[in-house]
């Protein structure tokens, strides 16, 4: 609700809309009849809008988004455009965190003041939506082209003392904002409005406006790749240049054009899912869940291992304020990890110059001082038998009740948890690499692991900032298992007439950051070649014994990453893998060996070259991927389709105006259509199990059910 409260002439209106303040339809009712109170008492003479609680406002509902209560009077732009209609001055004083329609009420009013911690954002073109309610007139008019582009399109925060130093804000006030907000107001109730009125003035710097546009609209079409929200976000902006009614007319089409368009509503999902994998549960017993399940209390942490990703994962714990005990056998190498970290955490390497954080590691090669840690993080080389036997080292020198955690990528957690005494206090912790900037935490709960133990995984994830989503065991678990496939078509591709820069071009093109081959030579081509060898499908001579070379297990089987592997093409790190990479550069050029390669294999087994379209690339990378996540659901490996797509939007760069995969193939392509086409290709390559669509979607897509309607139901 919002409040309203008179301090003699000032009438103060407070949103009370806990815990953010957001600006559901129930608060714009009582904001607008509020506003209309004061406006008709004739012993009012200036107005104060701003937040109890926490912070001002996070914006518009987005959960309202989608319904009618949106749109219903009164609208937020409404709302807005009635406080800019005010005669009486009206001060947007606020505090926390104000954001979107928080910062459109602001833009209307005549005096903006903030707290000295405020921070103030314009998020709608991470939902996919223009900031309309003249967010977009507005805001240039009053800071300058160059800064209103950077917050609207970049959508990040501004401090109090940039909005002042921008003149966004009028004034920051470090006193009690209350009292401060009626002082001022009370100062201002006999100026004249007019000029206070942000939409009657002219842009500044409207002569260099093309320019800053231009170069603007460049880096937007290089980085947006398929999502339409910035580069609309900019023309809203641009019309800035317009005459204010008529920018306004702009703005409303813009943002209509958004608000319908299929991309917010995928955005919209993407955010919402993130916070609702949050509220876990066990997929095969919901009895198991958030609420039911107590974290314990972890101070310390112990992790084993300094190799790239231990270095990453201590580095969250440190920040995140926990002591940590770093573990490594290697006394170089764990010298060399100390270093980075310290550098990492703004130290220098004389203890006496060291950040706080810095000093709550203590790195050793002795295991034993691992006695006293809550929890520790396995995190050593992906090899079964050596985690098998770190486990059983770990289970004798930590004390009976610390959680054991394994930072595999797809190990099997019973076999590493059956190597100690607790099973129940084993569980699966896989980060992404560099684990200490990528948000995703997968956590993978074992046969025996304890609800206790979980709930603690869960709330060590949120503690350092990560999402994390919890998962069934099996090979791969769920972000490995259905990624494999994506690399598995996209190597078929070249046999049958793609280069690897073609299927990268058209899933960058998609949405991706980076296509499967570069994303290879990125990660090192012999970790996953590596981890073929273990599995028996290749050797490092070349097929095992007796085995066909294009197929194993099978299979229809591609040996050309084996065969890259081979003669050391391992990626970057080599300087050549699917690509070349000259000296220091990180640059992937098409390289004529990899060509030659291809060629000479097409020629060796008989495979025909045709050309391969666009559409065809899409669907052969990301179809079977999109099955096998219905195949994780349908085993109950995960409790939902958002935590398959929160592990890839934040796992595996997954382009987030899509939604993430079960989002598109329920919202975009369609269940019916994905199933047709499993089985078109199910037909032209039955030597491929991948393609055998899922009985989970060969139901729904036959009952006509939604996904994201199916899962809404059985969420907790
Ligand atoms: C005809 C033409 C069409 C035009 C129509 C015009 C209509 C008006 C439209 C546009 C104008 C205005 C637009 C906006 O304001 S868009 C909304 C902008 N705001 C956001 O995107 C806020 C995003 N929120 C955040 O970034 C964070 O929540 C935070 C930084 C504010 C707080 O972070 P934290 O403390 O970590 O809390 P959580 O994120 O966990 O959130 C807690 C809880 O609150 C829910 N929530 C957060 N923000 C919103 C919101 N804006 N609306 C609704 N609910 C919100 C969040 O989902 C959590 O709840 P839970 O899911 O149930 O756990």
């Amino acid at each position: 609700m919002a409040e309203y409260v008179i301090y003699e002439t000032v009438a103060v209106l407070q949103i009370n809309n806990p815990p953010l303040n957001v600006l559901s339809h129930h608060v714009r009712r009582q904001l607008m009849s509020g506003l209309q109170q004061a406006l008709q008492d004739t012993a009012v003479r200036s107005i104060v809008i701003m937040g109890k609680g926490q912070i001002f406002t996070a914006g518009a509902d987005v959960k309202e988004f989608g319904t009618e209560k949106a749109l219903s009077d009164p609208s937020l732009p409404t709302l807005v455009e009635a406080v800019a209609a005010s005669n009486k001055p009206v001060v947007t004083a606020f505090h926390g965190t104000t954001l979107g329609g928080g910062v459109a009420l602001a833009l209307a009013s005549h005096y903006r003041l903030a707290a000295s911690s405020v921070k103030i954002g314009l998020p709608e073109v991470e939902i996919g939506i223009v900031p309309t309610c003249g967010v977009s007139q507005r805001l240039p008019r009053l800071v300058g082209l160059q800064t209103a582009v950077q917050m609207i399109v970049s959508a990040q925060t501004m401090s109090a003392q940039q909005a002042l130093t921008t003149g966004l804000l009028d004034k920051v006030v470090s006193g009690d904002l209350l009292s401060e907000a009626v002082g001022f107001a009370k100062s201002v109730e006999v100026q004249a409005l007019a000029d206070r009125r942000v939409g009657s003035r002219a842009v500044p710097g409207a002569d260099t406006a093309e320019d800053v546009l231009d170069a603007a609209r460049k880096r937007l079409v290089r980085r947006s790749r398929g999502a339409i929200a910035p580069l609309t976000c900019l023309q809203a902006i641009q019309a800035s240049l317009l005459p204010f009614e008529t920018g306004m007319k702009r703005e409303a089409e813009l943002g209509q054009y958004l608000w319908t368009s299929w991309q917010t509503g995928a955005l919209r999902y993407a955010f919402l899912a993130e916070r609702t994998v949050k509220r876990w549960y066990l997929p095969g017993n919901k009895t198991v869940n958030y609420r039911t399940a107590e974290p314990l209390v972890i101070n310390s942490v112990g992790v084993l291992g300094a190799g790239t990703m231990g270095v990453g994962i201590t580095i969250c714990l440190l920040q995140a304020g926990l002591k940590v005990v770093l573990i490594e056998a290697n006394k170089t190498q764990l010298d060399k990890a100390v270093t980075l970290i310290q550098r990492s955490l703004g130290g220098r390497s004389h203890s006496k110059q060291l950040s706080h954080q810095a000093m709550q590691l203590r790195a050793t090669t002795d295991y034993r001082q691992l006695g006293e840690v809550d929890l520790v993080i396995e995190a050593v080389f992906e090899d079964l038998a050596l985690k098998r036997k770190v486990f059983q080292q770990l289970d004798s020198v930590t004390k009976p009740q610390a959680i054991l955690a394994t930072n595999t990528s797809g190990l099997d957690i019973d076999k590493i948890a059956s190597a100690t005494q607790r099973p129940d206090k084993v569980i699966g912790t896989h980060f992404f690499s560099p684990a200490n900037v990528m948000r995703l935490l997968e956590n993978i709960y074992g046969r025996h692991t304890s609800p206790e133990t979980i709930a603690t995984a869960m709330q060590l994830g949120a503690t350092i900032g990560k999402v994390g989503v919890l998962v069934g065991n099996c090979p791969g678990f769920v972000g490995n298992r259905m990624k494999g496939l994506n690399f598995t078509e996209a190597m078929f591709l070249l046999e049958e007439g793609a280069e690897p820069q073609d299927v990268d071009k058209v899933l960058e093109e998609f949405g991706f950051a980076m296509g499967p081959f570069r994303v290879s030579d990125l990660a090192g081509g012999d970790v996953h070649w590596r981890r073929r060898i273990q599995a028996g499908l290749t050797t490092e001579q070349g097929p095992p014994p007796n085995t066909p070379l294009l197929y194993r297990q099978g299979n229809r089987y591609c040996p050309l990453a084996d065969m890259l592997c081979m003669q050391g093409r391992f990626g970057q790190k080599t300087g050549a893998g699917w690509y070349r990479y000259e000296s220091g550069s990180r640059a992937a050029l098409p390289d004529a060996v990899v060509h030659r390669l291809i060629l000479k294999h097409r020629q060796d087994n008989g495979l025909q070259r045709r050309n391969i379209s666009s559409q065809e690339i899409v669907e052969r990378c990301l179809y079977p991927l999109i099955n096998e996540g219905f195949r994780i659901l349908e085993e109950g490996l995960a409790a939902g389709p958002q935590d398959i797509d929160v592990i890839f939007l934040l796992g595996f760069g997954w382009p987030r105006h899509t939604g993430g995969p079960m989002y598109y193939a329920d919202k975009v392509v369609g269940l019916g259509i994905l199933l047709r086409c499993l089985e078109k290709y199910r037909a032209l390559h039955p030597r491929s199990a991948h393609w055998v669509p899922s009985s989970l979607l060969q139901t729904m897509a036959t009952q006509g059910t939604s996904l994201t309607a199916w899962a809404a139901g059985s969420r907790l």
